[in-house]
């Protein structure tokens, strides 16, 4: 990872995205540590900004202005440098988001199944899974949302898996990921993605 006093890394920008409790609040720290990246968690950070718990925000303010808190604050993560974001499970949903997000560099999406996320989420206060039948709600809205986190750059599952070994696969794809980048570069074609590499 060191070399010359630089830290050589795939990337220096990554989000990730996934549904509820894919583990992208998780995964985006322990990812961060080990790229020495800044972390930012967008729902953290609205609900530092607002001052109220994301289901206080949904109840007193409604889910149309969380949203356009997420709106606003992928505008601003987008800007930074040297950042691991892990992004809310809707974020990505909103077209103009992911457009902003994939211009910027590469969006890692994290599946697990409606039962892991029902385990991982059962006993948390995500407002949309307040509902009688919490494991078919995931199910549905997984099933509704699952064309739009397919648009993500890589894909990686959580399923019963250690967090270590999905943040060292993750590493691993981005490298992939990074390597694929610069050859096409080098061709002369270009494209969308951010940064290729990064040592700094
Ligand atoms: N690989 C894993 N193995 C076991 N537990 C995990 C794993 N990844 C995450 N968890 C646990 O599952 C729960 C949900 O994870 P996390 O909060 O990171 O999900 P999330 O994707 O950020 O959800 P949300 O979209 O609601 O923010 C947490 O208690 C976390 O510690
Ligand atoms: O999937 C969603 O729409 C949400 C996921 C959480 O991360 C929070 O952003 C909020 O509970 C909404
Ligand atoms: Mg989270």
């Amino acid at each position: 990872m060191f070399s010359s006093g630089l830290i050589e890394r795939p990337v220096s920008w990554v989000a990730l995205a996934g549904f509820m409790g894919t583990g992208k609040s998780r995964i985006g720290w322990e990812l961060s540590r080990a790229l020495a990246l800044h972390f930012v968690d967008t729902d953290k950070l609205i609900t530092r900004v607002v001052g109220k718990t994301i289901p206080e925000v949904f109840a007193q303010e409604g889910e149309g202005y969380f949203r356009a808190c997420e709106h606003e604050v992928v505008h601003r993560v987008t800007r930074l440098e040297h950042a691991v974001i892990s992004l809310g499970g809707g974020t990505f949903i909103q077209e103009d988001n992911r457009r902003q997000l994939l211009e910027r560099g590469p969006v890692v999406v994290l599946w697990a199944t409606p039962e892991t996320v029902y385990q991982r989420t059962k006993h948390s206060d995500r407002p949309l899974l307040r509902v009688e039948d919490p494991l078919s709600t995931i199910r549905s809205m997984m099933n509704e949302r699952e064309p739009v986190y397919r648009q993500g750059t890589i894909h990686v599952h959580s399923d019963g898996r250690p967090s270590e070994e999905i943040v060292e696969e993750i590493i691993e794809r981005l490298w992939a990921w990074a390597d694929a980048q610069h050859a096409w570069a080098a061709q002369g074609e270009g494209t969308a993605g951010g940064d290729h590499r990064a040592a700094d």
